[in-house]
């Protein structure tokens, strides 16, 4: 695909370039003990969910759309001389917190070692201790005998949810800072994307978030939206810090083109882990632009959102408003008369509603043009709903997928889409 331009101006505009991710060789370490820890719902079947995925790619190529695989990107970039030595260290700083530096070199010297795909399926699979040491010997007596963590390179479960290690917004990237140690190596794969693959290093792509001094604070790309090319909405909870959303606020007023920014402040009621999972995590389970006036939404969140209205203030002062209705204040900085707005589950009952959102993920939709959507297609109440309001419904298949908590939005990371 040559010619790839990074430039996101709306979460709408007719899609041209995405990356996307297959489940990869994580997800074979799910098992029903460990996949609260994974952040899944439930074990997922290898097999049956790569052949899922390879129709959602299939689905969103069939559209028109560049596909790239990230795990292809990856296995390219560590082809290149010198990369992998370069980007190592970075994409392995995560997990210093939890080895020796001794078992930590002896981690990256292994990995070297490695072809660029079996590589990238070892960082995917991640390694435990004993199996680090049964390859080499060399294990640090310290992490042998520390039996509280097992692992060594913690497996990456959650790459097919491509849309949070990074979001593009405007004509930069907002590189992703995670919460949950498995999807913590993510954002320094990508970052080692964008400065060394030939497709992506050349574009002048700008970044908001994740090379400055401080920029340490979690942000992930399912709380970032891009509704024109002069406001985003942002979720604001444990996995995106209002530190974080500051920063990329003033940067994005001071060099592109953002003049609004509304911040919402969601509960997490954390009842337990299923609902740290599907519920509350990020916006985009509950709140989608699918044309220029339209919003998929799951109603009943409603009362505990509080919407924060962000404009430039004195100096480099960010002034900040509350607002008392939310599709009120869309509606104001999206200057438009009036709003359509389809509700998750449809005319459905509340339990229907709150079953496609929380086991449906169907709250999650993935605008491939104005009014036309990929949703998960076991959400039939909200497809229909959809429908009744005029958009065009692309169901997918995805009984494996839905099982870490995302939908069609979740894994998919817009590089390009056309301009409104
Ligand atoms: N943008 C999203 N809604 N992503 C869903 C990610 C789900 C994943 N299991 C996690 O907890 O990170």
């Amino acid at each position: 695909m040559s010619g790839l331009k990074i430039r996101v101006n709306s979460e709408i505009g007719k899609l041209r370039a995405v990356i996307m991710q297959p489940p990869g060789k994580g997800i074979e370490r799910c098992t029903p003990l460990n996949i609260g820890s994974f952040a899944w719902d439930a074990v997922p079947s290898p097999g049956k969910a790569a052949e899922e995925h390879r129709k959602w790619v299939e689905t969103v190529r069939s559209f028109g759309a560049g596909v790239l695989v990230f795990e292809d990107l990856l296995r390219e970039i560590f082809a290149l001389p010198g990369v992998r030595e370069d980007v190592l260290p970075s994409i392995l700083e995560t997990e210093r917190p939890c080895v020796t530096a001794q078992t930590l070199e002896v981690l990256r010297e292994y990995l070297l070692g490695m072809s660029p795909r079996d590589m990238v399926d070892r960082l995917f699979f991640g390694m435990t201790k004993d199996e680090l040491n049964r390859e080499t010997g060399e294990v640090s007596l310290h992490d042998l005998a520390d039996r509280r963590d097992e692992w060594c390179l913690f497996p990456m479960t959650n790459v097919l949810y491509s849309r949070d290690s990074a979001a593009v917004l405007g004509e930069g990237v907002v590189f992703g800072r995670m919460l949950n140690r498995d999807r913590m190596k993510e954002p320094a794969c990508v970052k080692a994307l964008f400065k060394h693959h030939p497709l992506l290093k050349d574009t002048g792509f700008k970044t908001w978030y994740g090379s400055a001094e401080g920029d340490d604070r979690p942000v992930e790309g399912g709380n970032i939206h891009c509704y024109s090319p002069n406001v985003f909405v942002v979720g604001v909870n444990e996995r995106t810090h209002p530190e974080s959303i500051e920063r990329i606020a003033r940067r994005t007023m001071e060099s592109g083109h953002i003049t609004d920014v509304l911040a919402l402040l969601f509960e997490n009621p954390r009842l337990g882990p299923q609902d740290s999972i599907g519920l509350t995590v990020h916006v985009d389970m509950f709140l989608n632009m699918i044309d220029h006036d339209a919003f998929l939404f799951f109603p009943y969140i409603e009362k505990k959102i509080t919407v924060l209205h962000i404009t430039r203030g004195r100096g480099d002062r960010l002034r900040i408003t509350r607002e008392n209705s939310l599709f009120g204040a869309i509606r104001k900085v999206l200057k438009l008369s009036s709003l359509r707005i389809v509700k998750v589950g449809g005319s459905e009952s509340e339990a229907v509603a709150f079953a496609e959102q929380r086991a449906g993920s169907g709250g999650n939709t993935f605008t491939l043009e104005p009014g036309k959507v990929c949703i998960w297609d076991r959400n039939t109440g909200t497809i229909r709903a959809l429908e009744k309001a005029g958009i065009n419904v692309v169901p997918v298949e995805a009984d494996e997928l839905v099982k870490g908590g995302g939908g069609p939005r979740c894994s998919t990371m817009p590089l390009w889409r056309d301009d409104l």
